[in-house]
């Protein structure tokens, strides 16, 4: 073993102890390149890659992003794993950017006449599924080009597929057993051996765009995590799930919806921003549905910051809106927004067909946070929403943001 590798081992079983698990060890299979490490408390891996990637050229960078636990040790934050996985997906689009000019390894696409009226028929399913559960987003969808909005509409399916897994009628017989099956699913298909119909839509998008299995796995893992966990103790935890079952979506959408040609963004900026649109949505989401994740027992909100604003669990179950309750609200309205803030100025460096649809969401779902202010907070009993009124001013903003082009300026790329 390198003395570089030394260096990363020590550290990384805190990463996995930080990430909530107790016992690590490094896997013994010598053909694993990414580190990955099982979980002796759970039995299953956990990909911990991103210390490994490090290892050399961007070893400063992690040394950057080291944070010191409560036990003094060092650990590597949740943020910087999942930058990590960012600056992997950038660097797949890069490369098939690449191998595009350069007009290599391009296969001829055979698809049997029988086939195509099948997979027509797929997408057209996932259209119909887009529609039904989010209207506005379909609408969207609809200014892109047919090729970009059928793998949406395929990803969209897929994600709603795997959500309704645990939040779906069935979710009390979800057992982890299912969700591993849900993931060998995944595997096939992205081998071009899908389960079923709508599955094959989505086979068929990875194999033209793109897209990598990571975030979707790591959408299944955030499930599991729902599966397991109630409490957060701290936002790192806290970001690591939002990263799992929603910035896992920017990073999936990405490849389909295209980043400008004129952009001369880096582009691990553009899935970065794409990465803190999803944490944004998802935190919005939390605030939003306190009251109705209280009444199932959970508390997604981060217990040390409760704490420190003089709060527990039982004032959440009390439900009262309180002055404690309001400062603390406001801190993690700030929050949400420091992400949607993040976001923006990616969303300008996408292809102009794909901006609109997701200004609009952008902002149909920030204004959600204007709405639990005018609530006074009170999202116990009250759900925030956005009015009719409200979304349809909202669309043409978004339409007229989608017409800004890409700036010269660049983006910081973290
Ligand atoms: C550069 C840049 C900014 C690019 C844009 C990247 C982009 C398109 C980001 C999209 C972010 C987004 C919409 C994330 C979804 C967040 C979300 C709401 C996740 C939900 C998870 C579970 O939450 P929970 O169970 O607490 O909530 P419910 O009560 O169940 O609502 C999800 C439900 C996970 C499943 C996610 C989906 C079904 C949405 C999938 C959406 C797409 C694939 C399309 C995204 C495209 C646009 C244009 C928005
Ligand atoms: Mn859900």
């Amino acid at each position: 073993m390198s003395a570089a590798m030394m260096w990363v081992v020590s550290p990384n079983s805190e990463v996995c102890n930080q990430l909530g698990f107790l016992e690590t060890t490094r896997t013994t299979d010598s053909s694993n390149k990414k580190g990955l490490f099982r979980l002796k408390n759970v039995g299953r891996k956990h990909r911990c890659y991103s210390v490994f990637n490090k290892v050399g050229s961007r070893r400063t960078s992690v040394a950057r992003r080291v944070v010191a636990n409560p036990s003094g040790n060092l650990a590597i934050s949740s943020e910087q794993l999942v930058y990590d996985v960012v600056l992997k997906q950038a660097a797949l689009v890069k490369k098939q950017m690449r191998s595009r000019e350069e007009d290599v390894d391009v296969k001829p696409e055979i698809v049997l006449p029988g086939n195509l009226g099948l997979l027509n028929e797929a997408y057209d399913r996932c259209g119909e599924v887009c529609a039904e559960y989010a209207k506005t987003f379909y609408l969207g969808t609809l200014l892109m080009t047919p090729e970009r909005r059928k793998a949406i509409w395929a990803i969209y399916v897929w994600c709603r597929r795997t959500d309704e897994l645990v939040d779906g009628p069935n979710a009390s017989h979800i057992t982890p057993k299912a969700l591993d099956r849900w993931e060998s699913r995944l595997e096939d298909l992205f081998n071009g051996r899908p389960f079923d119909m709508l599955g094959a839509a989505l086979s068929d998008t990875v194999s033209k765009f793109p897209v990598d299995v990571q975030p979707f796995k790591d959408m299944i893992d955030g499930m599991r995590m729902d599966l397991r966990k109630s409490r957060y103790e701290n936002f790192d935890e806290l970001y690591l799930y939002c990263y799992y079952v929603a910035g896992t979506v920017g990073l999936m959408s990405v490849p389909i919806m295209g980043i400008a040609p004129e952009s001369n963004a880096p582009t691990e900026s553009v899935y970065n921003a794409a990465l803190a649109l999803g944490i944004a949505n998802q935190l919005t989401n939390i605030l939003r549905d306190v009251g109705e994740d209280a009444r199932r027992g959970r508390v997604y909100l981060p217990q040390d910051e409760l704490a420190q604003a003089g709060l527990s669990d039982e004032d959440i179950f009390a439900m009262e809106v309180t002055d404690k309750w309001r400062s603390f609200m406001k801190k993690q309205i700030h929050r949400a927004r420091t992400f949607f803030d993040q976001a923006e100025e990616g969303v300008t460096q996408l292809s102009s067909a794909s901006r609109w649809p997701v200004w609009a969401s952008l902002l149909l779902y920030r204004q959600i946070l204007d709405e639990i202010e005018a609530n006074d907070y009170n999202h116990f009993t009250k759900r925030a929403y956005v009015s009719k009124p409200k979304k349809i001013v909202a669309l043409p903003v978004a339409y007229a943001k989608s017409l800004v082009p890409p700036s010269s300026r660049k983006l910081a790329s973290n």
